[in-house]
């Protein structure tokens, strides 16, 4: 057997189509949407989303404005960083990348930033309009995953997901998002400190993977037919490596590719943010 690949690149093609229609719209009723992005340090990794979320503005006719500070920025200097973003007028939405230095107060700057222009939707009034089942912009990688199942039809009402990993940015956000009426999923939050992972993985119709430990989902794991996600990251030698073993596609019955998986998802979903703040204004 072999999975179905779920496609994330191409289903991204989708959206970024839609949303240039929409940028055009906009502009015609001269609202220019742009997107910042504050960058601390010089990740190598991070440098590289940074870079590939202006180049898709560019696509879709999003401005873009980029902030570098030195991985030496003081907390007052990220946070007048946030002050101008939050009151220029060129920027709609922005973001500030993750993870930040160690000597930062990650919190208080994500509180710090104007929730209205909040396009990776982790600010805590966004999040927790998400708990309270409002209205908010979605963290990106969680609607990045239900919409590319949605689009290979991959059955969520009723489903059993296990998600791998507990982060804010993915496996906690996606929990919520999931057992929503309207996803109506069963979900399980594993992490670290669950006892038997495989036990769960094995029991699931979908397997969330965004633990960022390389290859720790493996074909025994996975039950016949199941569809997983590959959301892992990390970078061993230089190159992209996922929390799931290759040999999973023998077992699994959809499955994403990593890269042209969830990658290219989470950056269509930002766009999708941005385009909606300035839809708001
Ligand atoms: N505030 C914040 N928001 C984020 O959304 C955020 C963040 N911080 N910190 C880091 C993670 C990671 N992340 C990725 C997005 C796209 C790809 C992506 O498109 N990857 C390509 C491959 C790119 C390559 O080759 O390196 C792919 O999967 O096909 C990867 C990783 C967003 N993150």
């Amino acid at each position: 057997m072999s999975a179905v690949k779920l496609d994330g690149k191409a289903t991204a093609a989708k959206i970024k189509a839609d949303l240039t229609t929409r940028v055009a719209a906009l502009k015609e009723r001269g609202i220019m949407p742009g997107l910042g992005t504050i960058l601390v340090g010089d990740d190598p990794g991070s440098q590289i989303y940074v870079a590939g979320k202006h180049r898709d503005c560019a696509e879709v006719g999003i401005a873009s404005i980029r902030v570098d500070l030195p991985a030496t920025a003081t907390q007052a200097e990220v946070e007048s960083a946030i002050d101008e973003l939050n009151a220029s007028p060129e920027c709609t939405g922005y973001i500030v990348q993750l993870p930040l230095p160690k000597h930062l107060d990650t919190m208080a700057l994500l509180e710090r930033m104007d929730p209205a222009k909040d396009a990776d939707g982790l600010h805590p009034v966004n999040l927790g309009r998400l708990v309270h089942m409002v209205d908010a912009p979605l963290p990106c990688t969680p609607h990045g995953i239900v919409l590319l199942l949605q689009e290979y039809d991959v059955p969520i009402k009723g489903a059993e997901v296990v998600v791998v990993g507990r982060g804010i940015t993915v496996g906690r956000s996606l929990g919520l998002l999931l057992t929503r009426r309207s996803e109506n999923a069963t979900v399980t939050l594993c992490h670290t400190g669950t006892q038997d992972l495989a036990a769960h993985t094995r029991m699931a119709d979908i397997v969330v993977a965004a633990a960022g430990v390389p290859e720790l989902i493996k074909a025994d794991m996975i039950k016949p037919g199941a569809a997983v996600l590959d959301v892992g990251v990390s970078r061993v030698e230089g190159k992209i490596a996922g929390d799931v073993s290759p040999e999973v596609e023998e077992v699994a019955g959809f499955l994403t590719p990593n890269p042209g998986g969830v990658g290219p998802m989470t950056r269509a979903l930002l766009l999708s943010n941005v385009v909606e703040a300035a839809e708001r204004l």
